[in-house]
């Protein structure tokens, strides 16, 4: 595709995002679904260019006014231009910008001066929100929780994240997909913290490969396979996944049930079950049985009062702790929407709670790094229930061999009472856990 067409699309596609009226994967999907002549490679470019300027609006808004030409063509050019980079820098980490040549050829000569004009603007003659492209809201209890942890949070939430493949235990040895995806060009490490994880370098297809097809691998964030971990949940027992979506952490529980038991997975969008079907399909599960329920009071619900083993409730929450991936979210939320999931969030808790049966294990957790959505659901939980006793997160992962167990933990009075993962502690997206036992 010529560089000009290659940036009137990009620009076609930065005013889709910047309408923020559907958040921006489904967007990107649905303009490569619009436009299926696209290759590999400009859908990437496409793509950075759109997640560049969502992660660094606020600066691009402060260096567009002095360009020319419609503002989403300028903002793509901006997009397009640090992401390239990025890029550079990755490979070279000295390099202050990328080639120009490519986007060069897509612009006319005012352009290329204000180019010229914008990258010679240093960082420390910009604003603090604009070196750190956050809403007040956001970036003021983000440095109060991290404190000098905040500049290199804000790095590493401008980068993408890395690719995390869960290896399902029950059909393969981690070590032996490693190697099969070596064999298929595919390099891939360990991940430092999950038995089960394994980072991928770059970003390879992976829809084709046999490993993915028979189901021994599922793309899954490092701390999102924690977090099933956490759980705990073991053969022959009772468990139910209360808020399981697409069941990322369902197919990752019902490995560790070795398919044995029964693990309800509940979610009130039939919807997002159904994308759980063909991924169970492939995984060789016969535990898991999916439930839409109306509410958190629903019918099927209580009837499971006091019965089971474990619960876990990955709670619809802000999804702040996924920036990486979604920037747009920080320009989508507001104080406001985050007030509404708090009542929700302490409402589907309770109502799964009623489900642990004495003896048993509960677990609420979120993709949030906001302490109204965290800490402070799970303090008002446990002052309202005497009845849970809680359990020490950075035990409990260290009783699950997981290394360095304390480092991924947070709060209380042992300081690891609550499992706090960050993306530049972690390498992981931001997420919470807290667990509690039912007295016996
Ligand atoms: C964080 S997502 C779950 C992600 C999923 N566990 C995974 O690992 O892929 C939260 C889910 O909660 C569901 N949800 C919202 N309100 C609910 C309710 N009252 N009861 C049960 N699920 C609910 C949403 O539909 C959404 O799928």
């Amino acid at each position: 595709m010529h560089p000009k067409a290659l940036i009137e699309a990009c620009t076609e596609l930065v005013r889709l995002t910047l309408t923020f009226e559907h958040p921006a994967d489904a967007v990107v999907s649905r303009f490569f679904r619009d436009h299926r002549g696209l290759g590999q490679r400009e859908r990437a470019a496409l793509a950075e260019t759109v997640y560049t300027v969502l992660r660094k609006k606020l600066l691009f808004d402060h260096m567009a006014p002095s360009g020319s030409g419609p503002r989403e063509r300028r903002l793509a050019i901006l997009g397009f231009a640090h992401w390239q980079d990025e890029e550079a820098r990755r490979t070279h980490p000295q390099a202050v910008h990328g080639a120009r040549d490519f986007l060069h050829a897509a612009l006319n000569e005012r352009e290329k001066q204000w180019l010229i004009q914008c990258d010679a603007v240093r960082d420390d003659e910009l604003m603090e929100r604009h070196r750190h492209n956050l809403p007040d809201w956001l970036a003021q209890p983000l440095k109060l929780q991290v404190g000098e942890g905040f500049w290199p949070l804000v790095r590493a939430l401008s980068c993408s994240a890395p690719l995390d493949l869960r290896v399902n235990v029950l059909k393969d040895k981690r070590a032996d997909v490693q190697r099969e995806l070596a064999q298929a060009g595919i390099a891939s490490v360990e991940t430092p913290y999950s038995p089960w994880g394994l980072r991928v370098v770059g970003k390879p297809a992976l829809t084709k490969l046999p490993a993915f097809v028979r189901g021994a691998i599922e793309v899954q964030d490092e701390g999102s396979q924690l977090l099933a971990l956490l759980l705990d949940a073991k053969r022959g027992e009772m468990v139910v996944d209360f808020c399981a979506g697409a069941g990322g952490k369902t197919l990752a529980i019902g490995a560790t049930m070795r398919s044995t038991g029964r693990l309800y997975a509940f979610d009130v969008s039939a919807h997002r079950l159904d994308a759980l079907k063909p991924r169970l399909a492939r995984s060789g599960l016969s535990n898991v049985h999916p439930a839409a329920i109306a509410h958190e009071r629903d019918e099927r619900v209580k009837r499971l009062t006091g019965k089971i083993d474990r619960v876990l409730v990955d709670a619809p929450c802000s999804g702040l702790g996924t920036l990486r991936r979604n920037p747009d979210l920080k320009w989508r939320q507001t104080p406001k929407a985050v007030q509404e999931l708090e009542v929700k969030q302490a409402a589907i808790l309770a109502s799964a709670a009623r489900l642990v049966k004495p003896g048993g294990r509960l677990v609420y957790a979120t993709c949030s790094v906001l302490p109204e959505e965290n800490e402070r659901i799970a303090q008002a939980f446990a002052a309202a229930h005497p009845d849970f006793v809680a359990l020490d997160a950075g035990q409990v992962l260290a009783q699950l061999k997981v290394d360095a167990a304390a480092s991924l933990c947070s709060g209380g009075d042992t300081g690891t009472q609550y499992v706090r993962l960050w993306p530049h502690l972690h390498q992981t997206d931001g997420f919470f856990a807290a667990v509690w036992v039912r007295k016996g």
